[in-house]
């Protein structure tokens, strides 16, 4: 029987291999990490991540041919193929600090690889790495190898948090990125026929290493210049009584350009756009090539400008000040059907509103207490590193609460911020919330989910990104 061993029991790790083992039951898939944390939530009733379907697969497979532990080095010596799924964040400090990935728990995984091997090993990169890791992997195990052989593959993973599970029984495609060798086209046909299991060939794409890697980088940065395109074009929508929904349909009704990814909204979140596209402009300052770098850049300039905008017009609404004000944050994760806030919009709103010393009461329907106090306690990047390494909870932050209903965060509030496109936020009883506020009650929508129309009839003052300005917003600046 086939073994794989996956290092990380993460967002990735988790769904992919559960997948693996649901679609391939002639394998077996053991998933290890470091943190006994995790891998006792895998092991329980209550997985340690949210994900639609999730559940369903991991039961019907789990103990079969699927399994969670800790014992990391004895599942990597018995496997043929080594999937290394471990986190690649942003660097905090050293060179390239801001910008460059931090390769640390890459490293020791390869480096554990090689130490424990006593037979040969597919080794591969499923992390999103910058071009060229593969070769410095490479590197460490054959300078640490005890007699055995290591091929490695890049087989970057494409699936989005909400619909992972959806994402991997029906992807648009798999890449496998090898060395054009013998040993490496050996390697890739038997990765290619894992996938195959359940992908169709024409969609299994085969590329060099360095392309693989690549491409992971430019499908992140392409998808994130398309928010950024759309977020540019909603300030302008604001300022010019154009709507962005309907310059969104427009224009995506081009078969060039295509209708998905065009919503605009309150920025673009989540542990990957960012920094997948700082990581790309360090390699494009590294080659000597600052002009392509500055171009990458300008798209996380617009997303943080988008940020700043959104507390700027809410400041600038509130009569120009929050202080003491209540303000209900409703959502806090980075997008719907996922209980995941890294790089999640809702912080850096959060703590521009608390700058301004607003109240915040926060309600997410998947996203605990404790991850709140943290985010909203920690320095950019350091949310990023797992969760053993961060610091221990902080006390929480004296004009925060967090509570578990809507209703509860909106009573009283002077005013909504909607922070995550939850389909509950769509469907609450807006003249209930109007009759528990403060007034004037105001809604600022950054994930255009409410009718704008019919909130306005109720009562309230309503700011809806890229959408014509309500009257008392008119004259205001949107950057103060
Ligand atoms: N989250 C996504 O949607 C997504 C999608 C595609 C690609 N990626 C990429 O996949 C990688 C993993 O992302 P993630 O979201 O699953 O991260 P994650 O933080 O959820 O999981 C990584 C896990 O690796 C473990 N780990 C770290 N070093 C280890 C070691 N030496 N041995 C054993 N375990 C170790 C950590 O404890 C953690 O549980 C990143 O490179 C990311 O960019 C993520
Ligand atoms: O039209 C849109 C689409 C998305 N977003 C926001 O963009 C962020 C990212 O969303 P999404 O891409 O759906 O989720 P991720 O899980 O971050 O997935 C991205 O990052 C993963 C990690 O690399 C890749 O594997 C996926 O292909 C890629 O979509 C979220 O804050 C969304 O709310 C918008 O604001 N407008």
């Amino acid at each position: 029987m086939v073994k794989i061993c996956c290092i990380g029991a993460g967002y990735v790790g988790g769904p992919t291999m559960a997948v693996i083992a649901l679609k391939c039951p002639d394998i077996q898939v053991t998933v290890v990490d470091i943190s006994s944390q995790r891998i006792n939530g895998w092991n329980s009733d209550h997985l340690p991540i949210y994900e639609p379907g999730l559940d369903e697969v991991v039961k019907k497979c789990r103990g079969k041919n699927l399994f969670f532990s800790v014992e990391v080095e004895k599942h990597v010596a018995e496997a043929d193929i080594v999937f290394v799924s471990v986190n690649t964040p942003t660097k905090t400090h050293g060179l390239g600090a801001g910008k460059a990935a931090d390769l640390t728990y890459w490293e020791s995984a390869a480096r554990m690889i090689a130490d424990v091997s006593k037979s040969d090993k597919i080794v591969v990169e499923k992390s999103t790495v910058p071009v060229k890791t593969a070769e410095a992997i490479e590197r460490i195990l054959t300078h640490n190898r005890k007699g055995t052989n290591f091929t490695i593959l890049s087989n970057p993973e494409f699936l989005a948090e909400g619909t992972a599970i959806q994402d991997l029984f029906n992807p648009d495609r798999v890449l496998i990125g090898g060395r054009e060798t013998p040993a490496g086209q050996k390697a890739i046909k038997t990765l290619r026929d894992v996938y195959a299991n359940w992908v169709p060939m024409e969609k299994i794409i085969c590329t060099n290493l360095w392309s693989a890697e690549l491409s992971k980088l430019a499908a992140n940065a392409f998808l994130a210049q398309r928010i950024s395109s759309v977020n540019a074009m909603s300030a302008l929508c604001e300022a010019t009584g154009a709507d962005v929904s309907e310059v969104s349909h427009s224009i995506g009704t081009d078969s060039r350009i295509g209708p998905k990814f065009l919503n605009a909204s309150v920025g673009f979140g989540g542990s990957c756009f960012q920094k997948d596209i700082l990581n790309l402009v360090y390699i494009c300052e590294c080659n000597g090539l600052p002009e392509v770098a500055n171009y990458w850049k300008q798209v996380i300039k617009v997303n943080d400008y988008q940020k700043s905008r959104f507390v700027n017009r809410v400041v600038s609404s509130m009569f120009n000040t929050v202080s003491t004000k209540k303000i209900a944050i409703l959502g806090f994760a980075f997008k719907k059907d996922t209980g995941d806030t890294r790089e999640t919009p809702a912080i850096d709103v959060c703590k521009g509103l608390l700058g301004d010393k607003a109240r915040l009461s926060i309600y997410d329907p998947q996203v605990t207490e404790d991850q709140i106090t943290k985010d909203l306690s920690m320095r950019k990047f350091d949310k990023d590193h797992p969760a053993h390494l961060q610091p221990p909870s902080p006390t929480s932050i004296k004009q925060v609460s967090v509570v578990w209903d809507a209703y509860e965060a909106v009573k009283d509030a002077h005013g909504v911020c909607i922070m995550t496109e939850w389909d509950e936020f769509k469907k609450l009883d807006y003249q209930k919330v109007y009759d528990s506020m403060q007034k004037p009650a105001f809604v600022f929508d950054g994930r255009n989910v409410v009718d704008v129309g019919v909130l306005r009839k109720i009562g309230f003052i309503v700011y809806s990104i890229g959408k014509p300005l309500d009257p008392w917003l008119k004259d205001m600046p949107a950057v103060a």
